[in-house]
């Protein structure tokens, strides 16, 4: 489980974040939610390490991260930014591989994983390709496909995932929330942002609601997205009706 203790961040004198506290269970998926600018890949880029809280802290399983070294983060927790550009002529299979870096993997155990995840993630067709030529939505299966192979080790414990449906089709949507599925049932912990509040309702054990760099609501989804709040954070009209969430 990872604590997240108090945290805050500043940009200069601009808070982005501020006093953050949450739990990420073993085996949750939690959904991150919240309006344009509300801070939730900032929140993803501190737990993963990526940059330090300028007030608070974060543990994992009681141990503090405040010391952890790059390799040690990169063990732990695996981050799947928002659709970025590669910027390297790497191939499909190239970019997959990498996911087996941080751990000390055997190049006939790295091959085999990377095939693997080159199937679970259906872009094999696309492996020998240069992932610069590749449409949006086979860009984020080939990042999913590297984190794939880093979050599946026994060490690997949280995987944070910025908006991973964005660009995907409707078979591929489905696809990756089966992926999070399995995971989850091997006891990782998952937290995902995503603006369908419809698909948080559905999927997440938890959400998380940011507001403005505060975290404004933290619980059950059918308790933190009511029509109420709903309406309140994003300043659209919103009604609950068989159990989904409609603007007006
Ligand atoms: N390095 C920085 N310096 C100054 N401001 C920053 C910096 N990084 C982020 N911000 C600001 O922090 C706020 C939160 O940004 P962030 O990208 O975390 O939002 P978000 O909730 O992920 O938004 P979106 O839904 O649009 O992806 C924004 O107002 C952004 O302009």
């Amino acid at each position: 489980m990872m604590t997240l203790d108090q945290l805050g961040l500043s940009k200069g004198n601009t808070p982005i974040l501020q006093n953050i506290s949450a739990r990420l269970p073993a085996g949750q998926l939690t959904m991150l939610v919240g309006p344009n600018g509300a801070g939730k890949s900032t929140l993803l880029s501190l737990l993963a390490g990526l940059s330090l809280p300028s007030a608070g802290g974060l543990q994992f399983a009681g141990d503090d991260t405040r010391h952890w070294t790059r390799q040690r983060w990169a063990q732990q927790v695996t981050l799947v930014p928002q659709l970025s550009q590669m910027g390297f002529p790497l191939s499909v299979r190239e970019v997959v591989e990498l996911g087996g870096l941080a751990h000390a993997t055997s190049v006939v155990q790295l091959r085999e994983a990377t095939r693997q995840a080159l199937a679970d993630w259906d872009i094999g067709y696309l492996a020998d390709k240069e992932v610069r030529l590749l449409s949006g939505g086979e860009q984020q299966r080939t990042q999913l496909a590297r984190s794939w192979i880093q979050i599946q080790q026994p060490g690997s414990r949280l995987w944070l995932l910025d908006e991973p449906l964005s660009a995907l089709d409707l078979r591929h949507q489905r696809q990756c929330l089966e992926r999070v599925r399995q995971l989850q049932a091997s006891g990782k912990s998952i937290l995902m942002v995503v603006h369908d509040l419809n698909l948080a309702l559905r999927y997440a054990d938890r959400v998380l609601m940011l507001c403005c760099g505060e975290l404004v609501a933290d619980g059950p989804p059918d308790q933190v997205l009511t029509a109420e709040r709903v309406s309140q954070v994003f300043q659209v009209e919103t009604r609950l009706s068989q159990g989904y969430l409609h603007w007006l």
